[in-house]
This record gives C-alpha cells, structure tokens and sequence, in this order.
C-alpha cells in the first residue's frame, strides 16, 4: 500500500520503520523534524508514565522494551541498557505496569537515601535522543521511505495521492483532527555534562516538583516538571534552579555538574492514546498519538498496532 505517515517524532519515525519493513511504500511529512521536535527534549528513559489506558500501555511499554533492549547491542542507536531506582518517601505497591518488564527488585535499606522509605530497582532502556533520533531517521531513509518537511492543515489533503495516512501528529493532532481531547503537559529539564554518572533516579511522589535524573551518553538530564494546560516554552529561571536542587539532594555530584543548557517540551496529554482506524469520505487514516509522558516507552510498541491495523485495510 501507499502509506503517508505525518510527523517526525519518535511516533511517526518508529510507525514509518515498521511499515517500510513490512513492504509498503513510505513517505513521511513532518512541520519539524529532528531537535526541534518533543521527541527531542525526552529523558527517553523507558517509563509508563502519564499514559493510559493501563492494559494497552503495559502492553505497548513490553514490546518496546523487548526491541530497545535488543537496539542497545549496537552503540550507534544511542540506546543503553542501565539500572536505576525509582524512590518513595511511603511504602509503595508494586507498578501497576510491573507485568511489561522481566525485573524488578524492592530496594534494600542501603539504597534509600534518607528520608525515603520505599524504593524499586530495575534495568530498563534509555535513549540519548541527541543520538537515538538521527539514527532512527537514518533507518527510516535506509529502509526506502521518502521524506519531507511540511504541515498538513487537512488530513483530506495528506490523504492526496496515498491509500492511508498515518497520523503521527502528538500535540499537532489538536489543530489537524479537531481532537479537544489533547492537552499540552509541559516538562522543563536542565542538561549538564556527564560525569561518569551510570544509575538513573526518579521520586515522583510530588506530581508537580518531580526529581529525575537520567544519564545518557555525554550528558545528564534533569527533570523536572509537568505543568497540565501550560504552552509555554520558554525556560523559566526559577523552575531551573528548582530541578538542579531537587536534584542535588538525590545525586549530591550535581552540585558541581557543569550547566549545558535547558529545554522545555509540550507532552500530547490524553485520557488515552489514540490508536486506531478511521474510515473518513476521503480514505482511511490510521491516528497515533496522545502519548502523554512515555512516547519513547510506548513508540515501537506502537508501531506494531500501527502495522496491523495498516494491513487490515487491504
Ligand atoms: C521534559 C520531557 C521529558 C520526557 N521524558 C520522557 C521519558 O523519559 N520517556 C518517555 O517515554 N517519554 C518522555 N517524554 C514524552 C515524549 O517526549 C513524548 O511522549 C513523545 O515525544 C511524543 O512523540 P510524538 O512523535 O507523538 O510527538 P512529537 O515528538 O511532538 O512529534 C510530532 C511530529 O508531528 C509533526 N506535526 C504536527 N502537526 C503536524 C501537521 N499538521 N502536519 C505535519 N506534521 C505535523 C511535528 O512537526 C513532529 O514532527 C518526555 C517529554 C518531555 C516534554
């Protein structure tokens, strides 16, 4: 089939990967591409988070890590298989999406650090995006995909010329479908350099002071804040300051990283992922997206509904 797949983020390059491999022909339209994408100012650690509904997720965010886990045997993917904790100032029940990965250990006494009564340990995936996106965009050419900057206002128009288009939008779904549903969840991070850093850490037992820190290749990300509603991209001073002493209490080290930068991005918040076929008077569309805080968690998992539902068009 012709396939048309809108958007260059993790969802839309995963979506077109796949379905290049299964045979159709791809091309692929973005408004932004690369580091100028959300996909972009990812921690892109593999973490169920802010996306629903719990089943589908659990079982998108397994089949992601069993591909991620499998890209991190080649270092040019930028992903990276590293153990790290999430940390809890109460007693914790186990994840509710504890089923998608193949371990995960209570914390011992030893690794809490003070003031923190519960803690779970397990190794996942993550992605150092700066590296993780220009390769899976080079995948994507290599696999025969055509692609291209530009916005589509119509999905009539994107659907010009193809047998189904794949709608892989994220936030941009608002104004291209009309979806009210959606709604910007803003997170601010701060980068600063590597310093032989290995473990991740996340406490996220306040939803709006969140503490993460994720090492990635040449650098650290810090995390961070999720504000419902809020568009604003610029980078507020005052919440930077904030995320590096958060931080700092947890990895101590901080105190003297060294400052690269600082990046906002806009999750596509949804009660739920938008995964599914629709027939509209011009052809059919297949829409990915609403995401929410795990679209690198979710995106290959994805791809493979994405592919199915494709092929069930024929
Ligand atoms: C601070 C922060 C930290 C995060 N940390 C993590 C994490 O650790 N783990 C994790 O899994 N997730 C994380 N996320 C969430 C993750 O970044 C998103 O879920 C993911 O990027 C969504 O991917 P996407 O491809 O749907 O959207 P995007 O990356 O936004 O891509 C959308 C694409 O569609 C294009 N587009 C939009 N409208 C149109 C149109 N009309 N015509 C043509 N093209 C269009 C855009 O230009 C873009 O290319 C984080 C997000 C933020 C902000």
């Amino acid at each position: 089939m012709r396939v048309r797949v809108l958007g260059a983020g993790v969802v839309g390059l995963t979506s077109a990967l796949r379905l290049a491999r299964d045979g159709h022909h791809v091309d692929l339209v973005a408004a932004r591409m690369g580091d100028d994408t959300t996909s972009a100012v990812a921690a892109a650690l593999w973490y169920p988070y802010r996306a629903y509904p719990a089943a589908d997720v659990t079982r998108w965010s397994a089949s992601s890590y069993a591909t991620l886990r499998g890209l991190a045997d080649d270092p040019r993917t930028g992903v990276r298989m590293r153990l790290g904790r999430e940390l809890f100032r109460r007693p914790a029940p186990e994840p509710w999406w504890r089923d998608a990965v193949p371990e995960l250990a209570r914390a011992t006494a030893a690794r809490l650090p003070t003031g923190y009564a519960d803690g779970f340990e397990l190794t996942v995936p993550v992605a150092d995006m700066a590296v993780h996106l220009p390769w899976l965009l080079g995948e994507v050419i290599a696999a025969g995909v055509a692609v291209r900057s530009g916005r589509f206002e119509k999905l009539a128009d994107a659907l010009v010329g193809v047998d189904v288009v794949v709608n892989c939008t994220g936030l941009g779904a608002r104004e291209l479908v009309g979806d009210a549903h959606l709604t910007p969840v803003r997170g601010q991070v701060v980068v600063v350099a590597q310093f032989g850093l290995r473990e991740w850490v996340i406490d996220q037992s306040d939803p709006e002071q969140l503490r993460y820190v994720v090492p990635r290749e040449d650098t650290v990300l810090l995390g961070g804040t999720a504000d419902d509603g809020d568009e604003d991209l610029t980078v507020r001073a005052d919440t930077a300051s904030g995320i590096l002493d958060r931080c700092a209490d947890l990895v101590p080290a901080l105190r003297d990283a060294r400052v690269l930068g600082h990046r906002v991005g806009l999750r596509p918040g949804r009660p739920s992922v938008r995964l599914e076929a629709e027939v509209t008077d011009r052809g059919p569309v297949v829409h990915c997206y609403g995401h929410g805080g795990a679209g690198v968690t979710l995106s290959y998992g994805c791809a493979e509904d994405v592919a199915h539902l494709v092929s069930g068009l024929r």
